[in-house]
């Protein structure tokens, strides 16, 4: 390509980021004004509500469907989704707590499903994430809730027995575990490697083929793992590519996950209820009483109805011995007719039923 070809196609971009920026701007103008209507249409007392859940993922999938490349779906969803974030944090900026620290899985999932105009804020573990929403100090939380080689994280189903809140989105991320080392670490003399148990889990064979006889150390998060490994010089940590960057270590293996699928899917919690969009999941905690056949009467319901459900998970229901809750997640939104007659049915048998939220299917 001759000079002269390439000034005039970088003449033709400067051109079109002028239009594009012109045309953001005048988009966040509208997202003011969005504001201003919210606020105005307030009856007494309410408390106006910026963040619309069920819009965005309308927006996006809007995108997606319109989109003719050579971006493709996602590349271009990702973009719209920062531009929506960054308008949206004109009208208000949303605080959201996530199970830190800083690295984890669990805020690039927060990332991915807010875009990054929001004030984050680490916490220790996953009930701190779930009392922080609780005592109003962040308007929502991001927690992990199940992954696709070691099923349910059961911290975060207990939480839900203990505090009231709604779930308003969920949010997919594929997990990719790397060995990681620091500039002090002795690669031939790595006798301990740092994780959470759920990724050590996660890459287990990997580990019994490589690294046989090494200790294998579970801590609180990937992200604490890499933070130990930066100031020893006989361990490695398995975590993330935002792990690995945050705290400038090595990849010495990348991709280390068992199975290549590794996924873990994470929710917002808050106390919106969101209203239906036409492709939402429904999430419920049930408990029936304990005698013959009652998961089978719990499920006739669905079956009948044709509702698919995507997930049903057993915990103990901490008010008494060998007495069972059922999480049940279920396509549809609890205001559709056919989903509210189902859950009337249900209630008629069950001990207790709760629905923790319906929101908008993932769309990233
Ligand atoms: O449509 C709205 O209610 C808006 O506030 C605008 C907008 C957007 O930028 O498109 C911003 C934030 C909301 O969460 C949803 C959409």
């Amino acid at each position: 390509m001759s000079e002269q070809e390439l000034k005039a196609l970088r003449v033709r971009i400067d051109s079109l980021d002028e239009k594009v920026l012109e045309l953001i701007s005048e988009r966040a103008r509208c997202a003011q004004e969005v504001a201003r209507v919210k606020m105005a249409s307030l009856a007494e007392g309410e408390v106006p509500v910026f963040y619309r859940p069920e819009r965005e993922a309308q927006v996006l999938k809007r995108v997606m469907e319109r989109n003719r490349g050579p971006l493709g779906n996602e590349e271009m969803a990702r973009l719209f989704r920062e531009i929506m974030s960054s308008c949206l944090a004109l009208e208000q900026p949303l605080k959201v707590a996530y199970l830190g620290p800083e690295g984890t899985f669990t805020q690039a999932a927060a990332m991915k499903h807010f875009g990054h105009a929001v004030i984050s804020k680490p916490m220790a573990a996953i009930d701190e994430v779930f009392r922080e929403v609780a005592a109003g100090a962040v308007n929502f939380g991001v927690v992990p809730v199940e992954n696709s080689t070691e099923g349910a994280v059961n911290h975060t189903l207990d939480s839900f027995l203990e505090h009231d809140m709604v779930i308003c989105g969920e949010v997919e991320l594929r997990i990719h575990h790397h060995l990681l080392v620091g500039e002090n670490t002795k690669t031939d003399s790595i006798s301990r490697i740092y994780s959470h148990a759920q990724s050590l889990a996660q890459c287990r064979k990997w580990l019994d083929a490589h690294y046989p006889n090494v200790e294998r150390v579970a801590v609180s998060s990937n992200a604490e793992a890499a933070k130990r490994v930066k100031g020893e010089w006989n361990s490695a940590a398995i975590a993330g590519d935002m792990a690995a960057g945050l705290y400038g270590l090595t990849r010495l293996a990348e991709k280390i996950e068992d199975r290549p699928d590794n996924s873990t899917r994470f929710l917002m919690i808050g106390s919106q209820e969101v209203p239906p969009t036409g492709d939402d999941k429904t999430s419920i905690i049930v408990s029936m009483s304990n005698k013959p056949g009652a998961l089978h009467e719990l499920l006739v319901p669905f079956h009948d109805n044709g509702i698919d459900l995507t997930r049903i998970e057993t915990r103990p229901s901490r008010s008494g011995k060998w007495t069972y809750v059922f999480f049940i997640d279920f396509i549809g939104h609890h205001r559709d007719p056919l989903v509210k007659g189902v859950l009337e049915k249900i209630s008629q048998e069950a001990v207790a039923l709760k629905v923790l939220g319906s929101y908008p299917k993932a769309v990233l």
